[in-house]
């Protein structure tokens, strides 16, 4: 019995040791390259450190403390945090190619692993050379109308709820135009999911964004303590997206696909999709791992069917609740400032023409263009983007070995005073060519840099400007009683209202 006890005795003792060497190696990183930072917490590193202060509040903290180079640990995966303009640019666009991928420790399954924010190198190029195209003016302008069909949704659900009060929660109703201005975009299908709550197809694309964005927060902090468990996920094909919304979604879309492929005459951004795709002269479908001439396919179109499945589920899973908040709080900033609200307003009214807004006449609405600028500064609705060290560079002294993760704190960039003086004020001015002109163009980066900027951006303008001018034409807004203010922050990965946000309404005696 007593070999027995000393037996386990001693095997508990080698593994801890070994776990605590491991662990002083993994937290001695950042002290072997000079750059400072936090002191890690055993095993956790700063993970803990989310929970009680959530990103915002932690990264402004860290950059004050430690200035614009700070390291991090999640759990013993070394983060570098860079706030530094002048490094941001180099990373990324000057020296784009060695900082060209994301940094994955979790492999989230093979549907999620085609879609262009996470796939490395040549397939990346690929994707996001047909993918992005569909997102330029020309095409946008023909979804213009759709758009504007979610948006008269929005204010359906409103008007049906200024029927019992007219102060009410904002981030429910422009979660629902967000999804339904998406799903119409994207597949021409016109949906109220505020009103239709049942809509399976809206629900299965929420149960999928819930997976793919909350979801991975686990097993993500378990792969950042212990590295080996990525393993373990990959073992037992660990997929982010639950079974039955890839089936729902890869019915769903390769249905479209074929109807697109017969009838053709669709505009959405699906058909835009495989017309793009038919300059592609290989086709590789990484499930099944095949290759074929696209000559010799009698298809018409050209991406593998699971490469646009899952590019248009990652669609929602970026856009989802990005676009939905960027709404919610140019409504805020415009409800607290109103006289900015009443310049957004007479803007419109001089300059819009007819009710059918174009894609071009909302582009040149340049007030509101820095209004939403301003409003993305204060409040970026998608809190740090990455790159992965591809090769060992030393930028402004520093030595990122290869293999590093990169993060860049958007709100703690733009709430930086020495891009942004008086960082907390509200001033869409800032926004004007001239003063843009004299600021380091990577000081503002709401929707990242370089070649791997987020390319859904101009249909993320475009929807909330919509949104926001059709709102401004029908309602006054201002800052409900039941409204904290400043609005208090969810600690999640993107940034919400934690409440909800909460405004008062109030119809314009005429429409504009
Ligand atoms: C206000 C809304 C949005 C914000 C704030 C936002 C922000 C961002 C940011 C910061 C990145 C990382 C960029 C980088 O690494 O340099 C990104 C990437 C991306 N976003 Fe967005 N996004 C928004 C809406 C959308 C929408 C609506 C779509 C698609 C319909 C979209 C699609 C993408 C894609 C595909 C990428 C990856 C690009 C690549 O890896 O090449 N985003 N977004």
């Amino acid at each position: 019995m007593e070999s027995i006890i000393s037996t386990v005795l001693t095997g508990v003792i080698i593994v801890l040791t070994f776990t605590y060497l491991y662990m002083k190696k993994a937290h001695s990183f950042f002290q072997r390259l000079g750059i400072s930072g936090p002191k890690p917490a055993p095993f956790f590193g700063i993970l803990p450190e989310y929970k009680k202060k959530g990103i915002t509040e932690l990264d402004l903290e860290l950059i004050n403390k430690y200035g614009n180079v700070v390291g991090i640990y999640h759990g013993h995966k070394p983060i570098v945090l860079v706030a530094d303009p002048e490094m941001i640019k180099d990373i990324c666009v000057t020296k784009f190619n060695k900082f060209k991928n994301r940094k994955v420790n979790l492999d989230l399954g093979p549907l999620l692993r085609k879609t262009v924010a996470l796939s490395d190198n040549s397939q990346w190029t690929f994707l996001r050379e047909h993918i992005s195209e569909v997102f330029k003016p020309n095409y946008l302008e023909q979804i213009t109308g759709k758009v504007l069909q979610s948006t008269e949704h929005l204010i359906q659900n409103i008007e049906q709820k200024l029927t019992a009060e007219n102060d009410f929660n904002f981030q429910e109703l422009c979660l629902a135009f967000s999804v339904d201005s998406l799903c119409n975009s994207l597949f021409g299908y016109n949906v109220n999911s505020y009103k239709d709550r049942d809509d399976k197809t809206v629900n299965m694309i929420k149960k999928g964004w819930m997976a793919g964005t909350a979801g991975i927060a686990r097993p993500a902090v378990a792969c950042a303590v212990c590295p080996a468990m990525s393993k373990i996920f990959s073992a037992f094909s660990y997929n982010a997206i639950p079974a039955d919304v890839r089936k729902f979604l890869t019915n769903l879309v390769t249905k479209k696909m074929k109807k697109r492929h017969t009838e053709g005459g669709r505009t959405d951004l699906l058909s835009f999709i495989m017309t793009s795709s038919r300059r592609r002269s290989v086709i590789v479908d990484s499930q099944n791992n095949t290759t074929k001439s696209a000559a010799n396919m009698s298809s018409d179109y050209r991406l593998s069917e699971t490469e646009i499945v899952a590019n248009c589920l990652f669609f929602f899973l970026a856009g989802y609740d990005t676009t939905a908040s960027t709404v919610v709080f140019t409504l805020y900033c415009l409800a607290k400032h109103p006289s900015c609200q009443d310049k957004v307003v007479s803007e419109i009214s001089n300059n819009l023409s007819s009710e059918n807004m174009s894609y071009h006449e909302i582009d040149n609405l340049q007030y509101l263009d820095m209004v939403l600028n301003e409003t993305l500064r204060l409040f970026p609705t998608y809190l740090r983007y990455g790159r992965a060290v591809g090769e060992d560079t030393i930028i402004k002294g520093i030595k990122f070995p290869k293999g590093t993760e990169i993060q860049f704190p958007i709100y703690a960039i733009h709430r930086n005073k020495d891009n942004f003086p008086n960082p907390e004020k509200f001033d869409p001015d800032r926004f004007s060519k001239e003063n843009v002109s004299k600021r380091h163009p990577m000081s503002f980066i709401p929707f990242g840099a370089g070649p791997r900027d987020c390319f859904g951006q101009s249909y993320a303008k475009l929807a909330v400007k919509l949104a926001v001018v059709s709102l401004m034409q029908k309602y006054k807004f201002s800052l409900s009683s039941k409204q904290n203010d400043p609005p208090t922050l969810a600690k999640t990965f993107y940034l919400r209202p934690e409440n909800g946000l909460w405004l008062t309404v109030d119809r314009r005696m005429c429409d504009l």
